[in-house]
């Protein structure tokens, strides 16, 4: 059986730390895990999968309890159907993909796996006669992601998986990711110091501050809110999801549909006309005036609403704005934010660059 995690009341206490979490991530969906250094993602991980025990707390998935603080109920990491993929694949050195594979399989009591199939589905089917030494580091990530699923797990725990990889390699693990998003019918949980990566493919953003869970929710709204971290720090971004209606090559230039409206962004033909595409927009990238501009190179002018403002650095005053119904926010001067009278309930045009834009 799988189904939605629930944690209830989970605590763990160390030396100057204090994990204490409750958490809902639906099946199927990709929760991102995210937070400061230090502020627990992965002994909340490592609580989860059983490899550290929380010292109170009810853990159930699918309705099922894999501990319970106050029915002294606490299962093993090998009696939790649970697969955990960490930073370094720690693969067999001696056996091949297939050994590997199968020992997982064979560990968590599972021999119906097929596993020429999962390693088909994971574009690994042509490494299972390697051993780990032969294999690129993106492939040997493939391998351990193929590895915790061989377990048929009903809870998927990925801790930074693409930390240790180049740039190539990493686009390669996050390739996967978005399958599994797509395809899991559980929940996967996935900590990443990468947020503008992982952030195109969450569902669910699970924000840590020490220790505690400071929001979760859609990251479109975390990002956006005001009072957390997400949105003070100098590289905040909004994101509206949005259809390509078409493409213009030639001048290299996509036309989304977004809530509120449409934007221009730059284009390099990865995103077909008429799929969905998540647009990254930073909030230093976004001005704003009272009304549509004309004669400038701006491309993009969305109608808006101001929802919330807040002082930042003593210097910007940060504008959260609703496009149609979707979040954005703004970074501007204070004085900017003086000279037009942005606070709550203002209305106006949001002005973007296009090369400001990714998708
Ligand atoms: N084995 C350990 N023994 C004692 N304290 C630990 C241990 N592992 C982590 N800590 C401490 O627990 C706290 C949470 O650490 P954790 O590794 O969960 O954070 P994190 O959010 O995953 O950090 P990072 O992003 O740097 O990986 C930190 O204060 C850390 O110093």
């Amino acid at each position: 059986m799988s189904g939605a995690l629930a944690v209830r009341g989970l605590a763990l206490s160390r030396p100057g730390f204090r994990l204490a979490a409750d958490i809902d991530a639906p099946a199927g969906g990709l929760t991102v895990v995210a937070g400061a250094s230090g502020s627990g993602k992965t002994t909340l991980l490592r609580c989860l999968a059983g490899l550290e025990a929380a010292e109170a707390g009810r853990v159930t998935v699918g309705g099922e309890a894999w501990q319970d603080g106050a029915e002294r109920l606490f299962r093993p990491p090998h009696r939790r159907r649970v697969g955990y993929v960490a930073q370094e694949a720690g693969l067999l050195p001696q056996r091949t993909v297939r050994g590997n594979l199968a020992y997982a399989r064979r560990r968590r009591g599972r021999g119906g796996t097929d596993l020429e199939a999962l390693a088909r589905r994971l574009g690994i089917g042509h490494l299972l006669g390697k051993r780990p030494h032969q294999l690129s580091g993106g492939e040997r990530q493939r391998v351990a992601i193929a590895r915790a699923l061989a377990g048929q797990p009903a809870l998927l725990l990925l801790d930074e998986p693409t930390s240790a990889l180049d740039p190539a390699n990493a686009e390669n693990v996050l390739a996967l990711i978005g399958e599994l998003r797509d395809t899991a019918r559980m929940p996967v949980l996935w900590v990443s110091h990468d947020l503008e990566r992982a952030l195109r493919l969450a569902d669910r953003l699970l924000y840590l501050a020490d220790g505690r869970v400071a929001a979760q929710g859609p990251p479109q709204e975390l990002l956006t809110r005001l009072d957390l971290g997400l949105a003070t720090a100098p590289t905040a971004e909004a994101l509206l999801d949005g259809r390509v209606v078409e493409h213009r090559p030639g001048e290299g230039l996509a036309r989304v549909a977004v809530d509120g409206g449409e934007l221009w962004l730059p284009e390099d033909g990865r995103h077909a006309a008429g799929s969905a595409v998540r647009v990254a927009v930073p909030a230093r990238e976004v001005a704003l005036a009272r009304s549509p501009v004309a004669g400038t190179s701006l491309l993009n002018q969305l109608p808006v609403r101001a929802t919330a403002t807040a002082e930042v650095d003593g210097t910007h005053t940060l504008v959260r704005l609703a496009a149609g119904q979707a979040p954005l926010l703004a970074r501007i001067t204070r004085r900017s934010a003086a000279e037009l009278g942005v606070a709550a309930g203002w209305r106006g045009v949001a002005l973007v660059k296009s090369a400001g834009l990714r998708a």
